[in-house]
């Protein structure tokens, strides 16, 4: 199962320059990758390309293998028709995935909103509830665009460690602005720089932590500084 981008460029209409420009790299799954640079380089555009398959406007530039079905998830999500986050959440799930359901409600530490209006909750609550929405579904490549936004540090490794532990034959895109985060636990770190400066996208290599790990501060230094050096 991979992707790969094959000299991807694109200009939303009306816009003078192209937000991607020449885009071309390879990504392998499975595995937690990431998608890293700086505000406004890109990284939504590039997601939701991606998301669009080969009928987007990325058209014939994507090139996928094995990879049928990509969601898409975001920060801030708004999705008016949850009265009842529990309730929704039971009746998107398949059944067969209903054990999987009540696992991450655990992980995700969200039994106790599971009676609430989603508009009641805090961000970072409605950003976790979401993201099990997506996680419940059936899928080979997940996105997700800042879904961890407003989730506490040491919650948001938790459920990074957990997913890697329950899907390891899945790909993940993590969009993050989080140096240390991706560069501890994602695999590959796709690094955008602006159209112009003549790196195009570099695929960098993460420390991939996975439960249990022992921290090598030395080794994610250089992986910070290997990516910064890519932006
Ligand atoms: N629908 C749109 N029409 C025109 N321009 C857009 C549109 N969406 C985004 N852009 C522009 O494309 C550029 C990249 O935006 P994008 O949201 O992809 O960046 P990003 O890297 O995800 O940013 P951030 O980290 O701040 O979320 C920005 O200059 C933005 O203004």
């Amino acid at each position: 199962m991979r992707f790969e981008c094959r000299d991807l460029t694109f200009t939303y209409p009306e816009a003078d320059n192209p937000v991607l420009e020449n885009l071309t790299f390879s990504m392998a799954a499975p595995g937690f990758n990431a998608v890293f640079g700086p505000s406004g380089v890109g990284k939504t555009s590039f997601a939701r390309i991606l998301a669009g398959g080969n009928s987007g406007p990325g058209g014939n530039a994507l090139i996928y293998e094995g990879i049928a079905t990509i969601l898409y998830s975001y920060n801030q999500e708004r999705l008016p028709g949850w009265a009842n986050t529990g309730r929704h959440l039971e009746k998107v799930c398949p059944q067969k995935n209903s054990d999987l359901k009540k696992e991450l409600v655990k992980i995700f530490k969200v039994e106790a909103f599971l009676g609430s209006r989603f508009s009641q909750l805090s961000m970072g609550q409605q950003n976790r509830m979401n993201l099990i929405r997506y996680l419940i579904q059936d899928f080979d490549l997940l996105i997700l665009d800042e879904s961890l936004a407003n989730v506490d540090e040491a919650l948001r490794e938790t459920i990074i460690l957990a997913i890697k532990e329950i899907f390891p034959a899945k790909l993940f895109l993590y969009i993050s602005h989080n140096l240390m985060e991706v560069a501890r636990f994602c695999k590959d770190i796709l690094v955008l720089s602006r159209p112009g400066k003549n790196k195009g996208a570099v695929v960098v290599p993460g420390q991939n932590y996975e439960t249990g790990y022992t921290a090598d501060p030395q080794a994610i230094d250089r992986s910070m500084l290997e990516i910064m050096n890519a932006v």
